[in-house]
């Protein structure tokens, strides 16, 4: 099966900086080919805002980050690729005869994804040699966030280079949503596009400002949407009798005269100067870059949110990212056991999130950081997914925080285990979360673990593989210095 080493970009503008961004957190390398003499500094610039971004979205361990080059022609940048994303501008000519050039010089075996919003992937595909690997892959603004393309292919496109394409998205974390038919806009721009006539005829008439029409989706109905869309949304909204009732009540009300939908307000240098204006006036003094800073911080903590949901199981963009955690943990190296010193097991940066309302990291997430730091060790040991999935895990029974310095938020953490002592059914451990930059402890925590039967709810001995990788990190650890703070018991002193 094909996997992807190197995909390139043709175009590295907003969108096409975006996907180079996706590749390459995803460890794949990238080659971009954009003729404009700022594309340096346009796709760099893209891509410190995802590094910042994948830094506080997950605790998984990223891939070592592939190799980011910039070709001097379209020929060089699509060899010895897997994958050639084309981003040039919305131009139906232009983005055909780059499409033509990218499959003349594309390695045989590569498939060629256009992230069009709109054109038909038969018009695209029509002067190529090899059509059958052609299909539009839609992305959404910031690409390395957003986990949606939608994929559609034309006449000529194989149903081969379709599964492709959803299994090689599903690699960089993303959700590829394939559409039988198409259509022009696909699905999700036909969506944005009603929403964004009924927005401007709203501005056109002076209904409402920019700022209003924003307010009114961002405190209300947009945040329905992120995590359950319009139908299911809307179900609910019918109660307990659900969508047919909610049908009945409010269908007669899509005969009134609420929508001017089916006109298209002309974008007059009125209309224009008063929607840029009021934009201007919205933004105030945060420039574009302080604006995509915001959005992808809020966007960061949207998914991890959603991540927890549904009782820890994740749900929607959540699940999404969840999976794609587990398969950066299952793919990660196992790091070289250095036995000569407590085993460093996590690094993290602390995320919006994480922040409570005293301006720093909230208790429950050093609760979180001590977990994932267990996590590690027992992944050493051999207990991961696979492992749970058969029956017996390790589970928490007792542990004993103690706060000694604040983090905040973006600081980069790093933590450490030490083993105290480990037999067939007891799991002894000391954490300590450090500063990365100035190594100062922020904080510890003693847990005992016990070895349990998960079906049974009982304690359990582990088997002879587990101890076999436990019983050298315990040997090794019990003759390192004892970690200060060991056996400290909560209570005030008496005086
Ligand atoms: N901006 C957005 O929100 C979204 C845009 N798209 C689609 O992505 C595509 C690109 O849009 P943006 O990135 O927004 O545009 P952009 O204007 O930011 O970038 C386009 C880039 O293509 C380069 N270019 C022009 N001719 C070229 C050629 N012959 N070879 C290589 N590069 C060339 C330009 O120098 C420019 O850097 C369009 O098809 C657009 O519809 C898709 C989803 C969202
Ligand atoms: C404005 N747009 C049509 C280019 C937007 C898109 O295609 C997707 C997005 O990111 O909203």
């Amino acid at each position: 099966m094909h996997r992807i080493t190197k995909a390139a970009c043709v175009g590295g503008g907003v969108i096409g900086g975006g996907w180079a961004a996706r590749f390459l957190l995803s460890g794949h390398d990238v080659a971009v080919y954009d003729p404009h003499p700022d594309c340096r500094r346009l796709v760099e610039t893209v891509l410190a805002n995802a590094t910042r971004a994948y830094g506080r979205l997950t605790m998984a361990p990223l891939p070592k980050p592939g190799t980011l080059t910039f070709a001097g022609s379209l020929e060089e940048a699509v060899a010895e690729t897997q994958w050639v994303q084309e981003s040039v501008p919305e131009r139906l000519d232009l983005k055909r005869s780059v499409l033509t050039e990218i499959d003349a010089a594309a390695p045989e075996d590569a498939i060629i994804g256009s992230s069009t919003s709109g054109l038909l992937p038969s018009d695209l595909q029509r002067d190529m040699a090899h059509p059958e690997r052609f299909f539009v892959a839609h992305p959404f603004n910031p690409v390395y966030l957003v986990p949606l393309v939608e994929i559609v292919g034309g006449k000529g496109t194989s149903p081969d280079a379709i599964a492709r394409a959803k299994k090689l998205l599903g690699e960089i974390g993303m959700k590829g949503v394939a559409i039988e038919h198409e259509i022009e806009a696909f699905v999700a721009d036909r969506l944005m596009e009603a929403l964004w006539r009924e927005a401007l005829w709203l501005v056109n008439d002076g209904v409402a400002t920019v700022t209003e029409i924003d307010d009114i989706m961002r405190y209300g109905f947009g945040l329905r949407w992120a995590q359950m869309g319009l139908f299911q949304t809307y179900r609910i909204a019918g109660g307990e009798a659900g969508m047919r009732h909610f049908l009945h009540q409010f269908g007669p009300a899509l005969k009134w005269p609420w929508t001017k939908l089916m006109d298209v307000p002309d974008l007059t240098e009125d209309l224009i100067d008063r929607i840029a204006a009021q934009s201007d006036e919205q933004a105030g003094d945060l420039t574009i870059r302080d604006l995509e800073r915001i959005r992808d911080d809020n966007l960061v903590a949207i998914l991890q949110a959603l991540k927890a949901g549904n009782d820890g199981a994740g749900w929607g963009a959540g699940a999404l990212l969840k999976d794609f955690e587990a398969r950066l943990q299952s793919e990660a190296p196992r790091p070289e056991l250095d036995l000569t010193g407590p085993l460093r097991l996590v690094e993290t940066t602390v995320g919006p999130a994480w922040i409570d309302y005293n301006g720093h990291m909230t208790e429950h997430r050093y609760l979180q950081l001590f977990g994932d730091t267990t996590d590690g060790l027992l992944r050493l040991i051999g207990v991961d997914a696979d492992y749970v999935a058969k029956g017996t895990s390790y589970y928490t029974v007792e542990t004993h925080i103690r706060h000694l310095g604040e983090a905040k938020l973006g600081e980069r953490l790093d933590t450490t285990c030490q083993v105290i002592a480990a037999d067939d059914k007891r799991l002894h451990v000391f954490h300590t979360i450090r500063h990365c930059v100035s190594d100062r402890i922020v904080a510890t925590a003693e847990q005992m673990l016990l070895h349990v039967d998960t079906e049974a709810g009982r304690a359990t001995p582990a088997p002879r593989a587990v101890l076999d990788r436990l019983e050298p990190i315990a040997r090794a650890h019990a003759a390192l210095p004892e970690p200060g703070g060991f056996g400290r018991k909560v209570g005030a002193a008496k005086g």
